[in-house]
């Protein structure tokens, strides 16, 4: 119930298409009914024109009863009938039937189309509008949330998740505005005929309705595990293509196929089991409905034959053929039901996406801050991802057009620092300042629009070189372009490209060798002329011819920049204004170069390690 609440409300974002479809069902219910009911007249007309033709007065209206009622509506119908056959001769008659009928079949169609034509509308809008949410989400959310989460479960969000909702949105209407409206029609009909009989017939539905439940709620839960399934086996897709230089440089091959054979059968078995569940739906429902329609033939046949007055055959004939129509949508109503619960699964893993809280709060009342003019200082700075602690007590200052560089072993907490700057995470105590303003008081696009990154893996889009330089400043020209490009050593190379600044370069920028990328990621951190530049192991990536243009389109970048350097090559760092270096997440020491090798501490065996002295 919840699912289908939930699916009216998206559906009803789209007023006008499902006001539109909901109005197109309607005419096409009472054309269907329309035009079987025209079938009665054409069967009146072969078998018994002259009954017709014999009333010659116009019955009187008589209200009196039902069974007056429906004989007034006959007599009045046959009535008519006569008049146009006297009129229009037999096959005249006949043609009319014909073209009415005609004519109830073409309508009850396009009504239908109407109804599918703005259904579709609706139910891509929906899905649309759902996609742009999760990935509008997906972007926004913390840095911690993407390296915590496994992207595979955002991709299946997006996929099956949404081609869920997508299937329930289509029922919807049906099940809502269709098929009841068809239901209580045609059960108007049943009583009108017989009270008993309908009764009878509506004790047998229940038993199936029950049932039908029941798998609904088995499929549910295989259903969610199978989308969960689905979720691992793409992270695990993504993964070993994303990584397939390594796993052919390892001969990973057997390794990554055997995992990727054991999610992928795991994922058989449960979307298989939960397709056996679906599929069982439909032949179960058919069997109920002949049960049903044994046990009706059973119970209006023994009324007739001890003759009571009751029901008579012809009556019993049209009960069959609307009780046949009956069974249509209620199974209608119950696949829709199944639907929906399908959809709530996937709902619930949506909502978890889009109900995730960002836990790096904008400022209240934010100060201006569009400019750096001194200096960034952490005060006391604490920070722990989980639970364990991974910096502790740094503070140290940076000073305008000043280097800091950052060293100390893999895992000593460098990264860290340079992401609590932009607020990639938020610190547990202590304080970061920048121009002795905190930074959790400055707006965060405005913090981050001081600060530039370059990091060791290039981030490039599947766009042009031109628009992969001004991703940052959109509206460059390309005189700025190409003069950030100069500065970062990237000038050069694109100009030879075939189409220059308007060649694209791949996916991920595959088609550049990665000193290009790693310049074209320092044009757009020249282009975007950010006074603060964090370098996180900038060239560590590059071989050394590389490494020598690429340090130097860096040092161009530096320049009367204020820059803090993330180097695990302690030559790179050598002329750096201070060398912080940590260990397990504390500042050890920290001086200039020569003032450290001075020391003779860990810095010094650090250098040694490189061969440096
Ligand atoms: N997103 C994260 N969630 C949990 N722990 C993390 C996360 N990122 C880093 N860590 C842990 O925090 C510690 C510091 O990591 P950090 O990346 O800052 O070190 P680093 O000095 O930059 O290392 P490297 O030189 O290898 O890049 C490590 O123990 C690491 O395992």
């Amino acid at each position: 119930m919840k699912g289908l609440v939930q699916i009216f409300k998206l559906s009803f974002s789209q007023k006008r298409s499902a006001y539109l479809t909901i109005v197109s069902n309607f005419f096409y219910v009472i054309f269907n009914l329309i035009s079987l009911i025209l079938f009665i007249p054409f069967l009146n007309l072969i078998f018994k024109p002259e009954g017709l033709i014999k009333i010659t007065q116009m019955p009187a209206p008589s209200w009196i009863n039902r069974e007056d009622i429906m004989g007034y509506f006959g007599d009045k119908y046959d009535y008519e009938m006569g008049q146009f056959i006297i009129e229009y001769g037999k096959i005249g008659a006949l043609a009319f039937i014909c073209v009415s009928v005609l004519i109830a079949f073409f309508l009850k169609n396009l009504f239908r189309y109407g109804a599918v034509y703005h259904q579709s509308y609706m139910r891509m809008a929906v899905v649309r509008d759902l996609r742009y949410n999760l990935f509008k989400k997906a972007i926004c959310l913390p840095i911690a949330y993407h390296t915590d989460e496994r992207k595979g479960n955002l991709l299946s969000r997006m996929t099956s998740d949404l081609n869920e909702v997508e299937i329930a949105v289509v029922y919807l209407l049906e099940i809502i505005f269709r098929e009841p409206i068809a239901v209580v029609i045609s059960l108007g009909f049943l009583f009108y005929v017989s009270v008993p009989l309908t009764l009878f017939s509506l004790i047998l539905l229940p038993i199936s309705g029950f049932l039908i439940s029941k798998i609904g709620k088995s499929l549910k839960r295989t259903s969610v595990q199978g989308q969960e399934k689905m979720g691992t086996l793409l992270s695990l897709i993504e993964e070993a293509i994303g990584g397939v230089r390594i796993i052919k440089a390892f001969t990973a091959e057997n390794t990554i196929l055997k995992r990727f054979t054991k999610e992928n059968n795991k994922h058989q078995e449960l979307t298989t089991s939960a397709f056996r569940k679906k599929d069982l739906a439909s032949p179960l429902n058919e069997f109920l409905g002949a049960a049903i329609m044994v046990g009706i033939v059973w119970y209006g046949g023994s009324l007739i034959l001890e003759d009571k007055g009751t029901l008579n055959g012809e009556q019993f004939m049209g009960f069959i053929i609307v009780f046949s129509q009956l069974l249509r949508p209620i199974s209608g109503i119950a696949n829709g039901l199944t639907s929906f619960k399908k959809a709530e699964a996937s709902l619930e893993r949506i909502d978890e996406v889009l109900d995730i809280k960002d836990t790096i709060l904008p400022a209240k009342n934010p100060i201006e801050k569009t400019t750096f003019e001194s200096e960034i200082v952490f005060n006391k700075v604490n920070f722990s991802y989980k639970e364990t602690q991974v910096l502790k007590n740094i503070s140290f200052e940076l000073k305008k057009g000043k280097t800091i560089a950052l060293v100390g072993e893999s895992g000593s907490g460098k990264s860290t620092i340079s992401d609590l700057i932009p607020r990639f995470y938020d610190i547990n105590s202590g304080e970061i300042l920048i121009d002795g303003i905190n930074i959790k008081d400055i707006s965060i696009p405005q913090l981050r629009n001081l600060i530039s990154i370059v990091s060791q893996e290039s981030v490039l889009f599947n766009d042009t070189i031109a628009n992969n330089i001004s991703f940052g400043k959109p509206d460059a020209t390309s005189a700025e372009i190409e003069a950030a490009a100069k500065i970062a050593n990237a000038h050069e190379f694109i100009k030879d490209l075939e189409h220059g600044y308007a060649t694209t370069i791949g996916d991920r920028g595959n088609k550049l060798s990665g000193g290009q990328k790693q310049r074209i990621s320092i044009a757009r951190a020249v282009l975007a002329d950010s006074p603060i530049m964090i370098f996180d192991e900038a060239t560590s990536a590059l071989d050394t011819e590389s490494e020598k243009v690429v340090q130097k389109a860096l040092d161009n970048l530096m320049s009367n920049r204020t820059s803090l350097v993330i180097a695990h090559r302690l030559s790179t760092i050598r002329n750096a204004d201070q060398i912080i270096v940590l260990k397990q997440g504390e500042i050890v020491e920290s001086g200039n170069h020569d003032q450290l090798i001075a020391e003779k501490g860990y810095y010094y065996s650090l250098c040694q390690i490189q061969q440096l002295v």
